[in-house]
């Protein structure tokens, strides 16, 4: 039960999420957590569920390195006008956890995917300054 498992150098984040299978599982975890946030669901009052579910798949998995390309629209574009704060911010980061610990992913798998989106957060949160400058 102490034995610490060394993590293979050529396995990619997606494999480590659990690929295909397990990013599916922790959107939908994902989905289920913000479905029950107060701080969150009036956000997504008016979102195409399953359009946000597809799109959110597909950013996981390129962003891990996974053999997807994200096909929806920028952080900037999709986040605009929707006055975001750093209390939203951390409400979804909490769920996601959540959604990965729910799903299995281990620790350090958690952290790595965490670390490849918080460079999203000032796009997110001041989506509107981003509008004019360069799209991700
Ligand atoms: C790193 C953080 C975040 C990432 C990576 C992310 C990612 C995404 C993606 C991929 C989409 C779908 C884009 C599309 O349809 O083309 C989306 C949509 C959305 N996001 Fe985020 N998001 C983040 C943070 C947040 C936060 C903090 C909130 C609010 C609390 C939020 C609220 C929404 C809403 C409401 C939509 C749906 C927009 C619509 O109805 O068209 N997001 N997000």
């Amino acid at each position: 039960a102490c034995s610490t498992q060394p993590t293979e150098p050529d396995t990619t984040l997606y494999n480590r999420l659990g690929g295909q299978a397990g990013i599916t599982t922790i959107v939908d975890n994902l989905l289920f957590e913000i479905g029950g946030n107060e701080t969150l669901i009036g956000f997504f009052a008016d979102t195409d569920i399953d359009r946000f579910r597809e799109k959110l798949i597909e950013q996981l998995c390129e962003v891990s390195d996974g053999p997807c390309e994200y096909t929806g629209d920028s952080m900037a574009q999709v986040h605009a006008d929707m006055d975001i704060d750093n209390r939203h911010f951390d409400a979804l980061v909490t769920d996601l956890i959540t959604a990965m610990t729910e799903a299995g992913v281990p620790t350090g798998a958690q952290n790595d995917l965490l670390a490849r989106l918080v460079p999203m957060h000032d796009e997110v949160i001041h989506a509107e300054e981003h509008l004019n400058g360069d799209e991700r």
